[in-house]
C-alpha cells in the first residue's frame, strides 16, 4: 500500500453528507460478460467508463456464492477472536514475511485496526503458512481467494479490452501474478468519537476486490475532493483500481485513494484482495498508449521494488511509491 495523502481531506468525516451527492455507484452485472458479444461489449464499455471516471465500481452476479462469502468473513472473524498469544505468533515488522499480523492505533492505546496479511496465489505455495486456527481458516479463505482471483482476472481482461489493448494483453504475467489478501478487523466506533480505522492510501496492485461485513469504506471523490461512503449491498463486491493500473494505462486510469472509518453499529471485518504481477515481474507503461503527445509518464518497477521502497521509506513517507515512479 502506498500513502497518498497530499491533498486528501483527512479531517473530514462522512463529508459527503454535506456536499452534493456523488454520482451513482456503477453496478456491473458480471454475468453479462460471458454471454453474447453485444452484451459483453456493453459491459466492457461500462467498466471502462467507471475506471476512467471514478476508478471504482461494484460487481454483482460474480459467481461467488453467498455461503462462500459468509464463511470467509466468519473464518476471519474467528481468527481475530483467538487469544492474543496465538495471533502474536504471526506478528512481524518484516514486510516480506508470507503471513503477517499486526495492529495499528490512532492514539497509541486503542487499536483502530488489526490485520492479517498473506499471499494467496499460487495457493499451493502459500497455504502451508496460513493460520491453522480456527480450523476452518485455510479451507474457507482458500475457497474465497480462488474465486476472487477468477473475478479479478475476468475484470482485468475486460479493462484491458476497454482500453483498446485487447483482453489477452500480458496474459501470462497476469496468470502468474500475485494475490495478496489483507484481512482487516476494526472495532465498533467508540461513542461520541468518530474514528479512522485505516488512513487514506491507495493500493499498490492493478485491482483490489473488497468484501466487507458492513459499511466503513470511503473513497475519495475526485470531482468534489470529498469522502464518499461506500454502501456495499450484501452480495456485491467492491472493486477499485490501484497504482499499477495508473502506471500501465499511462495515467488514463487513476489510482483510487480510500480509507476505512469505524462503523458506529458493529465491529467490522473486511478482506481486500490485491492483484498484481509476480514478485520480480516489472510493470511498465503500455507502449501502445505512448506517443509524441503522450509520452511515458511512469518508470517501470516490480512488487519487490515496492516492498524495498516501503522498507527504506518506512518512517519518512514523504512520497508515495506511485509518486516516486512519476517521470
Ligand atoms: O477495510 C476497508 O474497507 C479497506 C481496507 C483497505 O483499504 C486495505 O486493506 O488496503
Ligand atoms: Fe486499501
Amino acid at each position: 500500500m502506498s500513502c497518498d495523502s497530499r491533498s486528501t481531506p483527512q479531517e473530514q468525516l462522512r463529508s459527503d453528507k454535506l456536499h452534493p451527492p456523488a454520482p451513482p455507484m456503477p453496478v456491473i452485472n458480471l454475468g453479462h460478460l460471458t454471454i453474447e458479444p453485444e452484451a459483453r461489449s456493453r459491459v466492457v464499455e461500462d467498466i471502462a467508463r467507471a475506471c476512467h471516471d471514478l476508478g471504482y465500481f461494484q460487481v454483482i452476479n460474480h459467481g461467488i456464492s453467498q455461503s462462500v462469502m459468509d464463511r470467509a468473513v466468519e473464518a476471519a472473524s474467528e481468527f481475530f477472536k483467538l487469544p492474543s498469544e496465538t495471533k502474536q505468533e504471526f506478528a512481524s515488522d518484516d514486510i516480506r514475511r508470507p503471513v503477517r499480523y499486526g495492529t495499528s492505533s490512532k492514539d497509541g492505546t486503542r487499536p483502530a485496526r488489526t490485520f492479517l496479511k498473506h499471499y494467496a496465489h499460487p495457493l499451493s505455495e502459500w497455504l502451508q503458512y496460513w493460520p491453522e486456527k480456527p480450523p476452518t481458516y485455510r479451507e474457507d479463505m482458500g475457497k474465497i481467494s480462488a474465486e476472487v482471483r477468477r473475478v479479478a482476472l475476468q475484470l482485468m481482461e475486460a479493462i484491458l479490452e476497454g482500453r483498446g489493448l485487447g483482453k489477452d494483453y500480458q496474459h501470462e504475467e497476469f496468470q502468474r501474478g500475485l494475490q495478496l489478501l489483507q484481512v482487516n478487523c476494526y472495532p465498533k466506533e467508540p461513542e461520541g468519537d468518530s474514528a479512522i480505522g485505516l488512513a487514506p492510501h491507495s493500493d499498490h496492485g492493478f485491482l483490489t476486490i473488497l468484501l466487507a461485513s458492513c459499511s466503513g469504506l470511503e473513497v475519495l471523490d475526485r470531482s468534489s475532493n470529498t469522502w464518499r461512503v461506500v454502501q456495499q449491498p450484501r452480495h456485491a463486491l467492491h472493486v477499485h483500481v490501484g497504482d499499477y493500473m495508473e502506471v500501465l494505462s499511462n495515467g488514463r486510469i487513476r489510482t483510487v485513494v480510500h480509507r476505512a472509518v469505524l462503523n458506529p453499529g458493529e465491529a467490522r471485518i473486511s478482506m481486500a484482495s490485491i492483484h498484481s504481477f509476480g514478485m520480480h515481474e516489472t510493470v511498465s507503461v503500455a507502449k501502445e498508449l505512448v506517443d509524441e503527445q503522450d509520452p511515458e509518464r511512469y518508470k517501470e518497477s516490480s512488487f519487490s521494488d515496492f516492498l524495498d521502497y516501503l522498507m527504506s521509506n518506512a518512517d519518512k513517507k514523504r512520497m508515495s511509491f506511485l509518486e516516486s515512479l512519476r517521470i
